[in-house]
């Protein structure tokens, strides 16, 4: 067994080529490289990659209530593999579409959920889906009180969101991770990072 830093160099790669299989809405390439195994050998590979940028998403809590806020909305690639009715639960995120991480959560939670943060606070960052997606997410937490709701939330209609906005107890939102009523990855990873750290000591 090795210790986890015994690779850590950069692996040598060498680009050989990259094509285009798909730019529709974000892009799909497909590309051939050389990669220097651990024993020094050369080993050419070819790997997909659909490439839609990074994101970021924020629980939304209020730790004197006990509460969270998420989102339900539906999710055409849940739904094509299994999801009875493709309706997700997860906690506000978004496309960085050029925004800085912080800037993009901001607008993100005001349009998906009407609401409006004060001090959003980083958590850590994660590739969600490394095999085949490059996109790396920003995590973030933020407190909200009632009356920061400035809007209604639900996302860009013209867009095809049609976002419902849910209030829960941490504990509701935990019991329903271990039911399966929420599959969300990101989802599931802020709200057991809450049940470890604690509401009250998340900001
Ligand atoms: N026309 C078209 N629109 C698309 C397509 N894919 C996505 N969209 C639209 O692009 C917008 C993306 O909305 P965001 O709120 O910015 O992103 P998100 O889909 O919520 O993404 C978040 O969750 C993802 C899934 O967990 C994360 O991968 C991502 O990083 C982010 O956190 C939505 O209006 C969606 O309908 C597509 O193939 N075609
Ligand atoms: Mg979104």
């Amino acid at each position: 067994m090795n210790t986890p830093l015994s690779h850590a160099a950069a692996p040598a790669v060498r680009v050989l080529q990259s094509e285009v299989l798909s730019d529709d809405w974000y892009t799909l390439k497909k590309t051939t490289f050389e990669y220097q195994r651990r024993d020094g050998s050369w080993q050419r590979l070819s790997r997909e990659t659909y490439d839609r940028g990074n994101g970021a998403v924020l629980l939304l809590f209020n730790a004197d209530r006990g509460t969270v806020i998420l989102t339900r909305q539906f999710r055409f690639p849940a739904f094509v593999n299994g999801s009875a009715d493709g309706m997700l639960i997860e906690a506000c995120a978004g496309l960085l579409d050029g925004d800085d991480p912080e800037a993009c959560i901001r607008r993100e939670v005001q349009e998906e959920t009407g609401f409006q943060i004060q001090s959003p606070r980083k958590l850590f960052e994660a590739y969600m889906s490394p095999g085949s997606v490059t996109e790396k997410l920003h995590f973030f937490v933020a407190e909200y009180q009632a009356h920061q709701q400035t809007g209604e939330g639900g996302g860009m209609a013209h867009e095809g969101e049609d976002i419902e906005v849910l209030e829960l107890s941490l504990a509701e939102a935990l019991a329903m991770v271990h039911s399966g009523a929420i599959q969300d990855g990101k989802t599931i990873m802020l709200l057991q990072h809450a049940a470890l750290t604690g509401l009250a000591q998340l900001l």
